[in-house]
């Protein structure tokens, strides 16, 4: 019997470059309209294993299942209709450079739907409305901050209202200020969208601040030793890996109130 109580599931995953497995046996279950972090140290696996989720690696074992629905024994074109449920922000953010934000937005649009450009046009200005880039529609890639690069990928990934967002590093080489700023932004869109969220991350105070669940990945042993969101990972897990990964630079990565809000990104967007 189909199980659709989660939106993504994986039994036994496996996940390799040529003979070499990153990942085994990797078991997930992500709720819907929950916010899925990804964990563990640096080349442990994580971004191998979104990629696995969204069709970007096919595993060598293992299931994954979107809505009960078996995504590597689907047909190419099942897999295409299941991609375009979904939205993909990679850590660069990944936008073509001689197109202007709003053309980048549009992109998805103009490929995968049948949209007219008018109605196009309006699309594109809601999804840079959501992300507060509604003034940047004309700007190129290269004119942009790093937090302002990050929200219009965002948009991009929104245009074709994905059910499942996943995103590779939201808040890797921005300023607290401004990655606290997307943190927020993606709990909106989590609150308002009810999208579900699957992240890589190990950036600990946006961790603690939006996931709500998770599954922490060993480099040793090649799997997952521990699931459950970080904030439980942290105060409950006694595994001496995933303790050192949560109590690493406590004290610098400790989040400090943003005393005065003025509406904009501190990285003068
Ligand atoms: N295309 C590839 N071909 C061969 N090996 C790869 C490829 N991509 C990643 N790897 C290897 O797979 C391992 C896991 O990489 P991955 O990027 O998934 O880890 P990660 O946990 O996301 O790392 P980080 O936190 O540093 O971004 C690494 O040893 C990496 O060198």
């Amino acid at each position: 019997m189909i199980d659709v109580s989660f939106k993504i599931e994986t039994r036994g995953l496996t996940l390799a470059f040529g003979d070499r497995v990153i990942q085994r046996d990797v078991a997930l279950r992500i709720r819907p309209g929950s916010i899925f972090a990804l964990m563990g140290g640096s080349g442990c696996g994580k971004s191998t294993v979104m990629k696995g989720l969204f069709g970007l690696l096919r595993p060598i074992a293992g299931t994954v299942l979107i809505d009960g629905e078996s995504y590597w024994d689907a047909s190419d074109d099942r897999r295409i209709e299941i991609n375009r449920r979904y939205g993909v922000l990679f850590q660069s953010a990944a936008l073509w450079s001689s197109l202007t934000v709003a053309e980048n937005v549009a992109l998805p649009l103009k490929l995968f739907t049948r949209q007219k450009p008018a109605a196009i046009a309006d699309l594109v200005r809601l999804k840079l409305a959501l992300v507060g880039m509604e003034a940047a529609a004309d700007l190129m890639p290269s004119e942009l901050s790093g937090g302002m690069r990050k929200r219009a990928g965002l948009a991009r990934a929104l245009a074709l209202d994905p059910e499942v967002l996943f995103f590779d590093e939201p808040s890797a080489g921005l300023d607290p200020i401004t990655s606290r700023r997307l943190d927020d932004l993606i709990l909106e869109l989590r609150g308002g969208l009810g999208t579900t969220i699957v992240l890589v991350s190990h950036e600990l105070p946006s961790l603690f601040a939006i996931a709500d669940d998770g599954a922490f990945l060993d480099a040793e042993t090649q799997t997952v030793i521990a699931s459950g969101s970080p904030t439980e990972l942290r105060d409950h897990c006694a595994h001496p890996t995933v303790q050192a990964f949560m109590h690493r630079e406590r004290t610098s990565e400790s989040r400090t109130p943003i005393m005065q809000s003025n509406g904009g990104d501190a990285d003068g967007s």
